[in-house]
């Protein structure tokens, strides 16, 4: 690969990130060149042990690990925090940012040829790595994700607006597509896991309950439902579109928070979808204002259209007789 620089000169990109992030965007698109080769490059998908949290890892998610690793080493970067490692590294002593990340999201997708991702989350570096991380995501310096699918995209923010960037393959460089995109609130699309139903709360079934009635039920209108799987290419889908995506928590052991993480997936996605004026929650607490408990804390993630997102906190308010009951008996809400 070429090494010219990942962004052009006039990229709107704060001088103080702008070596991380050109660190970031290298790796992405070395990244990007070796997923579109897939099985040439060898067995991506081949389980290569289980990381921190207890997950699988694939030979993919080690390979990007260690790439961004040390592609940030010679930035002003001071810690590294990553899905795939038990604890924040300290790379430069003397730096002032500190980057979680999720080097590969949606890594169950590898082999079959659909959308994964890289989310990242940029902050002051502080004296030790949990005092760094374990603070609320409304302090992050910057947010974003790359969607490696049939183009390669970037999502940043630095709080304010959400930017959305290409790659072209033609120049090898990321260019600025819209400085400013917001979600569309009038999607009726979700997004859930649906096959742990039995598992969810009574708040969680019953909404989902109301959008499977459909025009018939209190929500009178008929939703579309989508999973794939990959956190980024269903938030990919929601920014281009609108929509609704929900990993509540459920009884399954280990599931008491969900699935997703706090430092590196959900506080990053939370920044884009906010600087794109739509909301994220637990189910009724916005998620840049919680504090995680440690490195690789989960919680419960419901995102997307604001108006969408507020409906779910609804029905966290609603007394335990109108959730128990059956649709048809539940009148408080209309789409
Ligand atoms: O397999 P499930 O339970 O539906 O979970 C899917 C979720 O898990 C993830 O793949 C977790 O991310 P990783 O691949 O980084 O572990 C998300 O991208 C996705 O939203
Ligand atoms: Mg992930
Ligand atoms: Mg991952």
């Amino acid at each position: 690969m070429t090494d010219t620089q990942a962004f052009p000169a006039g990229a709107p990109i704060p001088a103080a990130l702008r070596p991380a992030l050109e660190a970031i965007g290298r790796v992405a698109r070395d990244l990007a060149h070796r997923i579109a080769r897939g099985p040439l490059e060898g067995q991506m998908h081949a389980p290569v042990g289980d990381n921190a949290d207890g997950d699988a890892q694939k030979a993919l998610d080690v390979i990007a690990d260690e790439a961004f690793a040390e592609a940030i080493r010679g930035t002003d970067v001071r810690w590294y925090a990553s899905e795939e490692r038990t604890e924040p590294v300290l790379l430069n002593p003397e730096g002032t940012l500190a980057l979680a990340i999720d080097p590969l999201d949606g890594s169950s997708n590898i082999e079959t040829n659909v959308s994964i991702g890289t989310i990242f989350s940029l902050r002051a570096a502080r004296e030790t790595g949990a005092e760094t991380f374990l603070r609320p995501g409304h302090e992050q310096l910057a947010a974003g994700y790359v969607i490696y699918g049939p183009q390669v995209m970037l999502m940043l923010s630095f709080g304010a607006t959400l930017q959305h960037h290409i790659l072209d393959p033609e120049t090898n460089t990321f260019i600025l597509l819209d400085p400013a995109v917001t979600i569309d609130g009038g999607s009726t699309e979700f997004a859930i896991n649906a096959s742990n139903y039995r598992h969810w709360s009574k708040p969680i079934r019953a909404y989902i309950d109301d959008c499977l009635a459909g025009a018939e039920g209190p929500r009178a209108c008929n939703f579309n439902m989508r999973w794939i799987a990959s956190l980024v290419a269903e938030t990919h889908r929601i920014l281009m579109r609108g929509g609704l995506f929900l990993y509540p928590s459920d009884a399954r052991p280990g599931y008491e928070a969900g699935r997703l993480r706090m430092v590196y997936e959900c506080a990053p996605i939370a920044l884009l979808i906010e600087a794109a004026q739509g909301r994220a929650t637990d189910g009724t607490t916005r998620i840049l204002d919680l504090i995680p408990q440690s490195l690789h804390a989960r919680t419960p993630f419901v995102f997307g259209s604001a108006g969408k997102v507020d409906h779910v906190t609804a029905y966290h308010d609603l007394p335990d007789q109108e959730v128990s009951a059956l649709f048809g008996n539940r009148g408080l809400f209309r789409a």
